[in-house]
Order: C-alpha cells, then sequence, then structure tokens
C-alpha cells in the first residue's frame, strides 16, 4: 500500500487535478491520498492558504473581508465548474467560513479553523471528482482518521496514539482523500501543523498504516543539489538518507518539511518526491542508507533569516551554569535557538530572526547584562547559513579545505562556522547578501569539478 500527497501546486487548478487523478489510477497500490490546499498556478498567484490568513487578519481587524472571501470561493468555484462537480461544495465552503468566523472561540483558534478550510474543502472537491469519474473513493475528515495533535495552535505535534488508530485505515476498501496540514486534540480542537505541513500529515498517515512507500509529488522532477532558484539546473539527487533529508530540508530545501521526516523515519518508510507534471521521472528516494558515490557532499542548503547574540566574558570557561543561564533567559522569552557556537571566553547564540521582537530584544540584553554580567554583548543582523550535507563527509579528508576554498574564491567573509556532531553536515555563516555568489562558488567546487 502506498500514501501519497499532492502539495499546493499539484492541486492548483482543476487541470492539475486531473493529472493527480491520472497519477492515483495508474497504481492500484496508491490507497490513500493527502491533499493539500490548492496552491500557486503561476508565480504572482496567491495561495488558497494566504487568502484564508488575509480573511482571518481582516475579520479580526473589524475590516471588510469580503474580497478575501470572494478570492478564495472563486478559486473553488474555477475548479468545480471545470470538473463538472455540483455547486452544493461552494456553499459547504462559503458556510465552513461564516461558522468559524461567527464562532466564539479565541483568536488563534478561529485562525487554525480558517487556515484548515482550504485542504479540508480541496479533499472535499477531490474525493467528489474521483468518485465522479467511477473510482471507489471517499473524502475523510483527520478526526475521523485518527489524526490527534498536541494542544499548540499553527504548531501542532502528533500524538503517538494516533498511529495505531490510522493503522485501521487499512481496513478501508475505497480509497480514501485526507486534507493535510491539520488535526484535532483530544478534546476535539483543530489545530495546525506548521505552514507547509501536509508533507507532515502524509508522513504520519504513511507511519500508520505502515505504507510500503510514502510518494511525495510536487512540481520537481527531483530533489536537486542545491536550491534551482539559486542555480540552474542543479544536479539531481537519486537517493538521500533520512538523516540528510532533515538537515537538507531544515536549512532550506523547501522541497520537503523538516518535521515529516520524523513519522517515515521512526516506521522505516521509504519516501519517494516525484513530480505531478512529469510522474514518469523517477524522482528521488530517501532511505536509511545508501551506497556512497564518492562525492562526500551530497547537497547544499541555505536560508536567511538569522542573527547572532555574542557575548563575552573572561574567564566564562570557568564559570559553571553560564550556557545554562544564558539559554534559560531565552526561554523565559519563548525563543528557541538554532545553534551555540563557544570559544574559551565567549559564546555565540544563533537564532531565528522573527522570533525576537524589540521588546523581547531589549529585556534579553538588559537580563544578559545585569544577570550574567557579562563583558560584551552584541547582535549581528542579516546573516544567512549556508549547509553541506551529507554522510560520506565523515571519512572523507580536505571537505572543510575545499568549502573554506570555495568562499575564498568568492572573496567572501565567513562569519561563522559550526560541525555538527554527528558530521553529517557543517554550516557556514556568512552574511545574507553574500548567499547566492557563496552557494553558487560550493556548487562548482562539489559538483561542478
Ligand atoms: N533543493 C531543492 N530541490 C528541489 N526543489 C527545491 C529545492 N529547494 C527549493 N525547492 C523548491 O521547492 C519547490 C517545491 O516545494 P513546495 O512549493 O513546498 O511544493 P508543493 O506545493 O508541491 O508542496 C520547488 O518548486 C522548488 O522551487
Ligand atoms: N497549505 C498549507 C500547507 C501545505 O503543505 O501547503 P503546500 O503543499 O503548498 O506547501 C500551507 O500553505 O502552508
Amino acid at each position: 500500500m502506498k500514501v501519497v500527497k499532492f502539495g499546493g501546486s499539484s492541486v492548483a487548478s482543476a487541470e492539475q487535478l486531473e493529472k493527480v487523478a491520472n497519477i492515483i489510477k495508474a497504481d492500484k497500490e496508491r490507497k490513500i491520498v493527502v491533499v493539500s490546499a490548492p496552491g500557486k498556478r503561476f508565480k504572482e498567484d496567491e495561495k488558497v492558504t494566504d487568502l484564508l490568513i488575509e480573511l482571518g487578519e481582516a475579520f479580526l481587524d473589524g475590516k471588510d473581508y469580503q474580497n478575501a472571501m470572494n478570492k478564495i470561493v472563486n478559486r473553488f468555484s474555477d475548479i468545480t465548474t471545470a470538473l463538472g462537480l455540483d455547486d452544493m461544495l461552494l456553499r459547504v465552503i462559503q458556510d465552513d467560513i461564516a461558522s468559524v468566523v461567527a464562532s466564539d472561540q479565541a483568536n488563534e483558534l478561529k485562525m487554525d479553523a480558517l487556515k484548515a478550510i482550504g485542504e479540508d474543502s480541496l479533499a472535499k472537491v477531490f474525493g467528489a471528482y474521483l468518485a465522479s469519474t467511477g473510482t471507489n473513493a471517499t473524502y475523510i475528515n483527520p478526526r475521523d482518521a485518527g489524526i490527534f495533535v498536541s494542544d499548540q495552535p499553527g504548531n501542532a505535534q502528533i500524538l503517538e496514539e494516533s498511529f495505531e488508530k490510522l493503522y485501521q485505515l487499512r481496513n478501508r476498501d475505497e480509497i480514501l482523500v485526507i486534507p493535510g496540514f491539520f488535526g484535532y486534540t483530544k478534546q476535539g480542537t483543530l489545530m495546525t501543523f506548521p505552514r507547509g505541513g501536509s508533507d507532515i500529515t502524509g508522513s504520519i498517515v504513511a507511519a500508520g498504516v505502515k505504507a510500503d512507500l510514502y510518494e511525495n509529488f510536487t512540481d520537481v522532477d527531483s530533489v536537486f543539489c542545491v536550491n534551482p532558484t539559486i542555480v540552474k539546473q542543479p544536479k539531481e539527487i537519486t537517493t538521500l538518507t533520512y538523516r540528510e533529508m532533515r538537515e537538507l530540508s531544515y536549512a532550506g530545501f523547501s522541497v520537503f518539511h523538516d518535521e515529516a521526516l520524523i513519522p517515515a523515519f521512526k516506521a522505516k518508510i521509504p519516501v519517494c518526491i516525484k513530480n505531478t507534471n512529469n510522474p514518469s521521472a523517477s524522482g528521488t528516494m530517501i532511505v536509511s542508507e545508501r551506497k556512497l558515490n564518492g562525492n562526500p557532499v551530497v547537497g547544499i542548503a541555505s536560508d536567511t533569516g538569522f542573527i547572532s547574540l555574542y557575548i563575552s566574558k573572561y574567564l566564562m570557561n570557568r564559570e559553571i551554569g553560564f550556557g545554562r543561564r544564558l539559554l534559560n533567559i531565552l526561554e523565559d522569552e519563548h525563543i528557541s535557538f538554532e545553534h551555540a557556537p563557544s570559544g574559551i571566553d565567549d559564546m555565540t547564540v544563533i537564532l531565528r530572526e522573527s522570533q525576537l521582537t524589540p521588546e523581547k530584544e531589549e529585556r534579553i540584553m538588559s537580563r544578559i547584562k545585569e544577570e550574567l554580567k557579562a563583558d560584551t554583548i552584541s547582535i549581528e543582523r542579516d546573516l544567512a547559513m549556508i549547509m553541506i550535507v551529507g554522510e560520506g563527509m565523515n571519512s572523507a579528508v580536505g571537505v572543510a579545505k575545499n568549502a573554506t576554498a570555495a568562499f575564498a574564491n568568492a572573496n567572501i567573509n565567513i562569519e561563522m562556522i559550526n560541525q555538527g556532531s554527528s558530521e553529517v553536515s557543517v554550516m557556514f555563516g556568512v552574511k545574507s547578501s553574500n548567499l547566492e555568489p557563496a552557494v553558487r562558488s560550493l556548487y562548482d567546487m562539489f559538483f561542478n569539478q
């Protein structure tokens, strides 16, 4: 049995949904289908999830949300009309939005319930379409499927007990269409996963039903060894390990959500990334182990939006508990840190800039000064992280030398280097403005020689 997930680009229009239906019909092992909300049909287009957020924000600000409502209903009506489906489905979407807006839930729960309508409606529409073409298929709500999650709006985590309940889906005869991106708490409240979280649903369902394969359909033939918007036509990756993919997607490979690997990995379900627009291409397999191919580096990931918090204090190395107290200050502000390279008398904490509001920053800086009696504290902004990843790096000599040579060739200063203890990745911090030339130079070094 295969679980297949189709991303926003794969379900963006009626034409795409026809391709999706053909893909499902081409393999009778494709029994469970997880769908995203309609995504972009062209570069400047809007994702339905973004339109739902726009609608929710307009409502919460006391503004008119009819414009967003119209755009959402039009997206779905374009699809239902072209697929020859009943108008009833459109009324259900409007009623769903109206009932969330009118509910007396807290604002963040309302936003989650609104965001989920994109996936939920598309699953209903697609289930109806499959059935209309003579396929034995039906929509199933995540609550009925057994997707139970923690009480964390916009950031839900799967509860362990879900997997046993999901296993029962194996007994169903029909093809099941499950909306991605959300689940329910044990109390029955809807919670969404982080953005891009339909990949997570697919992985959870694949793990739950113990699928032979989790196929994740998107709009590229494979995972490329570097972001294709930075390097034109980069090399394709045929096989990756879970560890490599986890590191790459964490550091910027937006093609697959970084949290989506864990359920598949734990249940040892292989993952295949494939293209809805070219399903005969073999795609990229993500597995437990792979044969090393001579190149220690399998991919180069990169992401912007980081800051570093630098703290120095003479004899820091002898002060027991310094690191803990520093990280405690961040914890009090609900800030998670990404990396914390340290020296003898200094420590740097790398954070995602989006987490640090000006108020939090002020409080953190003054607490570090007063409570930790630091000699120097400074913040560096506009940092980008570039990560080279590969299982082969563990045993290869000279990878770091070649990587630093690539930065030197592009005349780029490295602000920070951090080698993970796993030795599967090495991370470099650079100024954001240097990200693209640095990535291109690394690509030339490791893939174009
Ligand atoms: N290393 C990479 N390999 C492949 N695609 C990548 C990579 N890094 C970024 N991407 C981008 O990820 C996009 C697909 O991810 P996403 O937009 O989340 O798809 P979907 O809408 O199918 O969920 C691709 O169109 C591509 O631009
Ligand atoms: N629709 C949600 C969840 C998702 O997974 O979308 P996509 O498959 O388009 O990345 C979002 O936009 O975040």
